[in-house]
């Protein structure tokens, strides 16, 4: 067997040093550096960097909505999933609606996914909240319609939703309307992990796990 690290905060440092040295960061504010960071290192792909979008006030947007106790909004559990607990101030709750039991009937009615049927359940959590998004375009797209017809704003968008209908398509309309500070993957790359990753990188930085 080869030599290898076995200390977690060592492993979280030397991956994050691999990837200041590999990455192109320089058009990044430090903030959102660290971000970006987080989640190249979540996926292992360097020019992840040179998709990211992003307006210059999203990380301090997100960090002080986690400050505040702002609830998460996550379209799927795998986001959620993925979300380091003990890294968030304890007020904050993450929250999922996409297997509230209404979310069925509600997107057979709408003539749309659950992903988005979710999102309208949102309507009375919105205002100031931090939206993870890492899988559905369609939850993308419906929150963006909501914010459009005047509904409540949240304090940053993390938009990542991945694959090949829509994905890119949400994104660009989320840099498009950019109606909150958001953070974007351009493209068909996203996913859960990207998104999780994201909200840990505005509550812990490059603080590793959050142990201490
Ligand atoms: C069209 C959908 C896509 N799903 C993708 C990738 C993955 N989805 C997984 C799982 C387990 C779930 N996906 C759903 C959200 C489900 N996926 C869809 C929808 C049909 C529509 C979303 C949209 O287009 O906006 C959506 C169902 C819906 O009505 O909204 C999920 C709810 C399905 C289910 O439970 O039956 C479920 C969410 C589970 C959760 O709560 O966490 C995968 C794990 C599937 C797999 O690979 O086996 C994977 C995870 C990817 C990730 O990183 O998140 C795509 C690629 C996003 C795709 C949309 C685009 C496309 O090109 O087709």
């Amino acid at each position: 067997m080869p030599n290898y690290i076995r200390d977690p905060q060592a492993i979280y440092a030397e991956s994050f040093a691999t990837v200041r040295r590999e990455a192109k960061l320089e058009r990044f504010p430090e903030d959102v550096a660290e971000v970006a960071v987080r989640l190249i290192h979540a996926c292992g792909m360097v020019d992840l960097a040179d998709d990211l979008a992003f307006s210059p006030d999203a990380v301090a947007a997100g960090r002080a909505a986690l400050d505040v106790g702002a609830p998460i909004l996550c379209d799927c559990e795998m986001v959620a999933a993925g979300i380091i607990r003990r890294g968030l101030p304890e007020r904050c709750d993450v929250r999922v609606t996409l297997n509230d039991p209404s979310v069925p009937g509600l997107a057979k009615a709408l003539g749309t996914t659950r992903s988005a049927a979710a999102v309208s359940l949102w309507e009375d959590r919105l205002e100031g909240a931090v939206v993870a998004i890492g899988n559905a375009p369609t939850a993308l797209f419906h929150l963006l319609e909501m914010i459009e017809a005047g509904g409540p704003k949240p304090a940053a968008i993390l938009g990542f939703p991945v694959g090949f209908v829509g994905a890119a398509e949400s994104k660009a309309a989320l840099e498009a309307l950019a109606p909150v500070p958001f953070l974007a993957l351009r493209g068909r790359r996203g996913g859960s992990a990207l998104a999780s990753a994201a909200v840990n990188g505005l509550a812990l930085g490059l603080r590793g796990d959050g142990t201490r």
